[in-house]
């Protein structure tokens, strides 16, 4: 089984995320869990703190020699800041003098609508936001991009899967291109300002964030995962929380400002008729192949063997410069939510942090369908069961 947790607050001290349930003997390194990190850091639109911030990573259980133990992993990645931080963010007491002689404790009574403030609040029973913010932050994606990082390399040594993600809209600037990128096309993308696959419609999106920049305003956008090497059948039509669909959504949903997940065609399969809308077989050669792959790789909750596509759509920074309109939670009267910096827009982030949520997700379920203690023993499992297939002419 494979399990995971974050823990961790924005500017705090670090952020330290565990893993379990990987099999020994995958390669994995520092300067892997570094580069995914830096490929969170992309993207034009982000704010002052992608600027300095380094993400400094410590590996700190469950590696040694670069190869995983199949014990549990801990990285840590501290946060630049701390030093300014230490006493706004001390775990232990601090003297009420010193605390109001910071300008940074001043307490934040303005909750921004869109973000975890008032609603928190509520919850948590704090008179300010700072409890709240401090792990409602976005800031926590990168423990779990961390993570994915090595659930993609165990995908990519054992089974050959390949993740990918691309930013298909930002505000209303959809992109025009139609080639579905494949993980080879990973470092052209993030090379990308947006990390857009359409060069014509990276353009537009830029503008667009210079846009909404100069106007004091933030943007939402689409990104899309894409995924290689799937074997029919991971998932499971049996229930409704064993099902490939099912895991994939909740996974992205559980991203920070995702509002939308759409497997394949999604909605646009609402708006056909039943002809249109399926994949139909044929053979192909000695073997079952389909003609399109409107479903996005996954019939009946479990994958189809074709290339996964899943979107997930993320709304606008919440912090938005020319503040929204708030209630000031100490004297009830009409206020301006609280700004301090912030992303302008996210999206071409959100994209890496969402191939690392799926790689996460089919890890567990690859695992569930295959299990294997090493990298060895899983390979050869899933290797006997396409073997079967082929020997079936099914695949
Ligand atoms: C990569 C990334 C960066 C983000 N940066 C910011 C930011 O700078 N300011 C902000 O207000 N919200 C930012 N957000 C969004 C907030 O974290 C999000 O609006 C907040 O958690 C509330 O969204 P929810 O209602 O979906 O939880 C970011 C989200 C992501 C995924
Ligand atoms: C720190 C990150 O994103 C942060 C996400 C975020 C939010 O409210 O979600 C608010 C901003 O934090 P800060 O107030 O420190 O500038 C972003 O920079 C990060 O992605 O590493």
């Amino acid at each position: 089984m494979l399990r995971y947790l974050t823990a961790g607050e924005s500017h705090g001290r670090a952020l330290v995320a565990t893993l379990e349930g990987i099999p020994s003997h995958v390669s994995v390194s520092t300067a892997d869990i570094a580069d995914a990190l830096r490929r969170r850091r992309l993207g034009v639109g982000r704010g002052a703190r992608m600027k300095f911030e380094v993400d400094e990573v410590t590996l700190l259980t469950g590696v040694r020699h670069g190869e995983t133990l199949g014990s549990p992993l801990a990285i840590m990645i501290a946060n630049t800041e701390w030093p300014k931080w230490e006493t706004v963010m001390a775990p232990d007491a601090v003297d009420e003098d010193v605390l109001a002689a910071q300008a940074r404790n001043a307490a934040l009574t303005r909750p921004r609508p869109g973000h975890a403030d008032l609603a928190g609040m509520q919850k948590y029973d704090w008179d300010e936001a700072r409890p709240i913010l401090e792990r409602a932050s976005a800031r926590e994606t990168a423990a779990r991009v961390a993570l994915g990082r090595v659930a993609t390399n165990f995908l990519e040594q054992a089974y050959g899967i390949g993740v990918v993600s691309h930013v298909v809209e930002i505000g209303p600037v959809v992109s025009q291109g139609t080639a579905v990128p494949t993980v080879a096309y990973r470092d052209a993308i993030d090379a990308d300002p947006v990390r857009c696959f359409d060069p014509a419609s990276s353009a537009r999106m830029l503008e667009e964030i210079d846009a909404a920049k100069a106007a004091g305003d933030t943007l939402g956008g689409v990104v899309e995962v894409v995924v290689t090497g799937m074997p029919p059948g991971i998932g499971s039509h049996s229930q409704g929380d064993t099902r490939l669909d099912a895991r994939l959504a909740g996974a992205l949903m559980g991203i920070q400002a995702i509002k939308g997940v759409e497997i394949g065609d999604g909605f646009a399969l609402a708006r056909t008729r039943g002809s249109a809308a399926h994949d139909e077989m044929v053979l192909h050669g000695e073997h079952i192949a389909r003609v399109s792959n409107r479903s996005g790789g996954t019939e009946g909750g479990m994958s189809t063997g074709e290339l996964l596509r899943v979107r997930a759509a993320m709304k606008p920074i919440a912090t938005v410069p020319r503040a929204l309109r708030t209630v000031d939670t100490t004297t009830l009267e009409p206020a301006a939510a609280h700004h301090q910096r912030s992303d302008v827009c996210a999206v071409p982030a959100a994209g890496v942090v969402a191939e690392a949520m799926v790689a996460l997700v089919l890890a567990e379920l690859m695992l569930e369908k295959f299990g294997g203690d090493s990298l060895g023993e899983t390979s050869r499992n899933h290797q006997a069961y396409l073997d079967r297939l082929a020997a079936r002419r099914l695949a």
